[in-house]
Parts: structure tokens; C-alpha cells; sequence
């Protein structure tokens, strides 16, 4: 008799034996069926033993192997073991959650038969490189093995033409590809360019807008070496890919490669840690690197390849602040930016004002009492969303209609306060009666039909002035935009957290960046009460670099990350004292573990204390040593688990937390 040892998808950090009658040798990698409890579970088999630490009668049998599916491949466990162990997660859970979800539930996808995909379409000719991008992939062409690039390219300068060049070569190497991109907002373009660029290439895509099904026969098809290139967001970083030749990561420096629940993983780091392990090439790509990525770059530890010039246009767009400190704004625009937007509609260009607020305004509020419209779950306001009359809590989906009257005193005289993109909306359409205004963000671009007929919209010319949230401010190329207006920036100058600076500053060079991309000149108008805070100055300047210097400066004055690395405890319970009851108990084991290397910080409640009902609280642990933290990390989670919690309490640790 053997044993096998299972990974299940439970919320405990250990693994679990089964007896198996004779497991063969490529038994490892299977998924199995096994009892647990009162029921069945899906498990992925790890190792097969002689022996268990268990006492015998104690070992139940298996149930059944999933013997249509081979087994995964020892990268692939290891790429699974590497996250559980760097982001302390349950194995089991990892295993499970790197599985498309059909897989999971021990479930194949129906195949389709004969899968040659034969002429999409002429190939699209690709231009000639310029200077740069020619000594960018030349750098990346001569590189045997594992090296990390940084492709740091102004916005148009042409980093997509380089993804594609380098895939290409590796695609005539009989290698594959993965390329990862940000959010699913951006896909559907980028399938469509790189379908026309390689017709006779198999192009799997993964992101959770692609079907159960799809999403399971694009793994396997990966899995089995048929597909050449999978292109998808952060969780096709768990792709398995035998032919792997290159790993792309674009825009890098993108929040969304951060997964902010469960395993709360950066898949661009994974996606470092896979090239490393595999052996071969990756690329990260960005108009404005994380301060971690450029740091690393500027250290040596990457290789910095740089685009300096547009591609097509013959000059990255004017920047200018405008002061708004003595000027009456008029629904929130400055002279200045109504003159421009006139002079586009003149001309039959597009504008596009950014402003990072959805809604029509922020709150409701009663001029009498002083009441506000309050989400009764969460410590934030309920948003005034006036296209379809609701109040909305953005943190948790509440949902109310808008009252006639104050709530609380009967007050009728309630307005809405602040600006959000449908007023701004509204606004621009009374004042340009005859333009057209599209608005774009997450309420009108609400599923991905949506959004597609939207973009198509805008490509077409049938829209004059777009206004958006950051769903507009990166990749897109709109030839016929020659305006980008910023207002309501400022807000974003002072907050709390040390990385506001560094994301604000990406948002207005990328929203900016759409600017004047073709042939037609591009300006950008940024609005501020701050106009020579060095943060707008770096922008008008086109200065990534000397905003990074001075942003990685005040952060190793202040031991910040990447001069420190971080984690937090994090903890939600329905009263916040609970939360911070439970994080002391924590500190108390931590202390006993911590040496010198590592700093424990004070259990504090967290900035947005209440949210969905529940209170929580953190506890930050900083370490100058990456190993030093990562050996604390690995001993106090086992003891956290340990912990007595209330019933109600929720814990995690979130390793490199990227919102403090
Ligand atoms: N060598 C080239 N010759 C002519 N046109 C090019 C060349 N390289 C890129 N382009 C064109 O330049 C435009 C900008 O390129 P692309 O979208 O790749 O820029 P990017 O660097 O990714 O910009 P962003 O960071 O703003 O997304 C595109 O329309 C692209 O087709
Ligand atoms: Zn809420």
C-alpha cells in the first residue's frame, strides 16, 4: 500500500494523505477525488510516500483519480509552492485557485475537433522599426536565458511594436509566448492586433471575461503545447506553458496585476520569479515604471532599455498647468480649457477631460441639518448617480433611491455636492449643445459589450468630447484626440498613503499621453491650485525620471519600499476593538519571533475603518531583509493559525501590500 499526498482547496496551511492501492510514478501532478469530512474534494497529489506521519488507521482511501487529465508538470507545482510559500497562503488553496475554475471542480471542457485556425486575414504588415526599437529588441534578441528588461517608453513611443517583434522571434524559435496585460478593459484590442500580426499562431486568451468553458480548453491548450502565445491578465501567469520562451508584461507599473483578495498575489512578480525559474527573458513595459521596477533597473539588477521619441507623432503634447487659484471655475472648467475644447470642435478634433469620479456627485447633503448621505455599512458616502436616479455605496453596492426630502429633518432643500464624471457630463453638453459627449467609466462601459460599442464609437469619430475615468487613461490609441483636460487632480496631491504620489503621477502622464499620438499636435491642460508643486512640474516637463529620483529619494529617507519590504496583518470583525484585540494577540507571538532585522508596528485601525459592516484593522511589519522578513513571515502565519478568533473574525496576510 502507498500514500499520496494531497493539496485541497481548505483555508489550513498543511497538506493531507490518502491511501492509494499502486500509484504509479506519474502519479504526481494528478488530480484526485477524495473524501473529506462528511463529502468529496478535488485534490492535486504532491507526493507519493511509503510512509505517512498520520498513524494508518487514521488514512482513509482515495476515491478516484481524474486519469483524463495528465499530469501538471513539476514547474508548475513548484511556480504553485513558490507563491504559497512567499505570500504564506495554504498550498491547497493556491493549487485550486491556479486552475481555471472548470478544472477545479474536477470538470473537462468539451474539445473542438480539428482546431487548425487558418486565414484570419492577411497578415498585417508591421512598419519599420525606428533607431530605438531597433536597439531594444536587438538587446532583448541577444539574451540566453533568464534577464529582467525594463522597456521604459514615453506614451506612442511604440513599446507594443517591440512586444510583437520579440514574440515573433521567439515564435520562430518554436517557443511560446505569455504576455500579460492589464485589465480586460484592454484585451479585446490587443487580441485583435495580435491575431492580425501572427494569423497563423494559436492564440489562447484567459481573463475572467472568457466563458468557463473557453477558459479550461485555453489551459489545456497551453497545458499541451499547442497554443504558441496566451495573452490575458494577472491570473494567466498561471498558465502552464512547456515551450515557454518569453514572458511580457505591459504596463507594468498597473494596480490591477495586484490581486487585492484570497491569494494576494503581483503578477508581475510572479511573472519575474517564472521567467527566473524557466529560464528565459522577460519584459516589462511602461511610459512610467513602478518606483520598485525603475529602482531595480537604475540598480542593475534589470536591464533599462529606453524609447525616448513617439513613434509616429513628431512631439510628445504641450503640457500646461493652469492655475485655477484666482479663477471662478465654470461647472468646474477653467477658461483656458473652455477655449481649448471650442478650438477642437472648431477644428473637428477630439477632446477628452479626465476626471477620476464617477457618478454625478459624491454625496447628497441637507443644507439645514448638515445630514449626509452616509452608507450605513460602510465609513464612506453613498454617490449620487443621477443618470439613474440612485444612491450607491462604492465600496459595497448599496443601493437606495434618491429621497424628495431630507431624511432627517424634512428639509426639501437637499443638493448634491462635488463633481463626478456625469455632471461633468451634463455640464459640457448644456454648454456645447451641439457637440457630442460621450461619457466613459465604469457605469456607461458597465459590461464588456458595452464598452466595446464605446471605443468603437470613439474610433469612428462620432463622439467630440470624451470624459472618463482611468478607464480612458492607458493604451488606447485615438488618432484624432488632440486634447486631454485634467480637473479635480489636486485631491489625490495630499493623501495619507506614501504611494499616492507615484500613482497619481502614472494616471496624468498616461491620461496625457493620449494626446496628439497621430499626426495632429496634442495639449494637455492640467488644472491645479498647486501649479508649481513639483509633482505637475515633473509632468509639464515630460520628467518621469526626475520625479522617480526625487519620489525614491524621500523614500529611502523615510526606509519606504523598495528600500524596505513590507507585510500586513490585516483583520475585519464586526467591531473594530475585536479586530484590534485579535492583531495584538498576533503582536504578542510576533514579538517573541521578530529579531532585530524585523520592525513590528502598532496594530492601528485602518483608514476606511468600516466596511460592508465589518471593522478592521492592521498590523505592519517591515523588514530592510527580504529573507528576514520572509523566515518571520513563515514561522508567525503557522501561529497565527492557531490563534484563538472569535467566530465572526477574518484574517489575512497580505505580503507586499500595495494600499497601506
Ligand atoms: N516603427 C513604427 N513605425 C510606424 N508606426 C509605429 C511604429 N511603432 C509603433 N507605431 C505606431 O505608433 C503608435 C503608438 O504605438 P503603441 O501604441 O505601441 O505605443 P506605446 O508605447 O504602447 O504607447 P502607450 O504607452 O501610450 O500605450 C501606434 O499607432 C503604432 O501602430
Ligand atoms: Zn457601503
Amino acid at each position: 500500500m502507498s500514500i499520496v499526498r494531497v493539496a485541497l482547496d481548505v483555508p489550513l496551511p498543511r497538506l493531507f494523505d490518502y491511501r492509494a492501492e499502486d500509484p504509479a510514478g506519474d502519479w504526481v501532478g494528478r488530480l484526485v477525488r477524495v473524501p473529506f469530512g462528511s463529502g468529496e474534494k478535488l485534490g492535486l497529489i504532491l507526493q507519493v510516500l511509503d510512509q505517512s506521519d498520520q498513524p494508518p488507521e487514521k488514512l482513509r482511501p482515495i476515491h478516484s483519480l481524474l486519469t483524463e487529465l495528465p499530469p501538471l508538470p513539476a514547474d508548475w507545482i513548484a511556480l504553485c509552492e513558490f507563491c504559497a510559500r512567499y505570500y504564506q497562503h495554504p498550498l491547497g488553496e493556491v493549487s485550486s485557485f491556479a486552475l481555471p475554475p472548470l478544472l477545479r471542480r474536477g470538470k473537462l471542457p468539451k474539445r473542438r475537433l480539428a482546431r487548425p485556425q487558418p486565414g484570419r486575414g492577411d497578415q498585417e504588415a508591421s512598419p519599420p522599426l525606428t533607431t530605438e526599437q531597433q536597439v531594444a529588441l536587438m538587446a532583448i534578441g541577444q539574451t540566453r536565458g533568464f534577464e529582467a528588461f525594463l522597456l521604459h517608453g514615453v506614451t506612442g513611443s511604440g513599446k507594443t511594436e517591440v512586444y510583437l517583434r520579440a514574440i515573433e522571434a521567439v515564435l520562430a524559435q518554436g517557443c511560446q509566448a505569455l504576455m500579460l496585460v492589464p485589465e480586460i478593459a484592454l484585451t479585446p484590442q490587443l487580441e485583435g492586433r495580435v491575431a492580425a500580426r501572427f494569423p497563423d499562431a494559436h492564440i489562447v486568451s484567459a481573463h475572467s471575461g472568457v466563458a468557463d468553458a473557453a477558459r479550461a480548453r485555453g489551459f489545456l491548450e497551453a497545458f499541451e503545447g499547442q497554443a504558441d502565445i496566451v495573452l490575458g491578465t494577472r491570473l494567466s501567469v498561471f498558465m502552464p506553458l512547456p515551450r515557454l520562451g518569453l514572458i511580457v508584461v505591459d504596463e507594468e507599473h498597473d494596480a490591477s496585476f495586484k490581486q487585492q483578495d484570497g491569494l494576494r498575489y503581483s503578477a508581475r512578480d510572479v511573472a519575474i520569479f517564472r521567467a527566473k525559474q524557466r529560464d528565459v527573458p522577460i519584459l516589462l513595459g511602461s511610459a512610467t515604471p513602478s518606483l520598485e521596477t525603475f529602482h531595480h533597473a537604475r540598480t542593475g539588477r534589470y536591464r533599462l532599455l529606453t524609447l525616448t521619441l513617439r513613434a509616429v507623432a513628431a512631439a510628445m503634447p504641450d503640457v500646461r498647468i493652469v492655475d485655477t487659484r484666482r479663477e471662478k471655475l465654470q461647472d468646474g472648467m477653467s477658461q483656458a480649457l473652455i477655449a481649448a475644447l471650442e478650438l477642437r470642435l472648431a477644428r473637428g478634433e477630439q477632446s477628452l477631460i479626465f476626471l477620476n469620479r464617477r457618478g454625478y456627485a459624491p454625496v447628497l447633503a441637507c443644507t439645514a441639518c448638515g445630514w449626509i448621505s452616509h452608507c450605513r455599512r460602510c465609513a464612506a458616502n453613498l454617490v449620487v448617480h443621477l443618470a439613474d436616479r440612485r444612491l450607491r455605496c462604492h465600496h459595497c453596492g448599496l443601493e437606495t433611491g434618491i429621497p424628495q426630502a431630507c431624511p432627517d429633518c424634512g428639509n426639501l432643500d437637499i443638493h448634491p455636492f462635488g463633481r463626478g464624471t456625469q455632471r461633468l457630463e451634463v455640464a459640457l453638453q448644456e454648454r456645447f449643445p451641439e457637440a457630442r459627449v460621450l461619457r466613459v467609466d465604469r457605469d456607461s462601459a458597465s459590461s464588456p459589450k458595452k464598452w466595446q460599442a464605446l471605443l468603437a464609437q470613439i474610433h469612428a469619430g462620432e463622439a467630440d468630447i470624451l470624459v472618463g475615468t482611468q478607464m480612458l487613461a492607458k493604451g488606447h490609441d485615438f488618432p484624432k484626440l488632440t486634447l486631454v483636460g485634467v480637473v479635480g487632480a489636486d485631491a489625490a496631491l495630499f493623501a495619507a498613503d506614501f504611494r499616492a504620489p507615484e500613482r497619481l503621477f502614472a494616471q496624468l502622464m498616461q491620461v496625457g499621453g493620449r494626446s496628439g499620438r497621430a499626426l495632429l499636435p496634442g495639449e494637455v491642460l492640467i488644472q491645479s491650485e498647486y501649479p508649481d508643486h513639483p509633482l505637475y512640474q515633473a509632468l509639464a516637463d515630460h520628467d518621469y525620471s526626475r520625479f522617480a529620483s526625487q519620489q525614491l529619494h524621500e523614500r529611502e529617507q523615510a526606509g519606504f519600499p523598495p528600500f524596505a519590504h513590507q507585510a500586513l496583518l490585516r483583520a475585519e470583525a464586526p467591531s473594530v476593538d475585536q479586530s484590534l484585540a485579535f492583531l495584538a494577540a498576533a503582536r504578542v507571538e510576533a514579538l517573541k519571533l521578530a529579531g532585530e532585522a524585523v520592525m513590528l508596528y502598532d496594530p492601528v485601525p485602518m483608514r476606511m475603518v468600516r466596511r460592508m459592516s465589518l471593522e478592521r484593522a492592521q498590523l505592519l511589519v517591515e523588514s530592510a531583509s527580504r529573507p528576514a522578513l520572509q523566515a518571520f513571515l513563515a514561522t508567525w502565519s503557522q501561529l497565527l493559525y492557531e490563534l484563538k478568533t472569535p467566530r465572526e473574525l477574518r484574517w489575512h496576510l497580505d505580503v507586499d501590500p500595495q494600499e497601506l
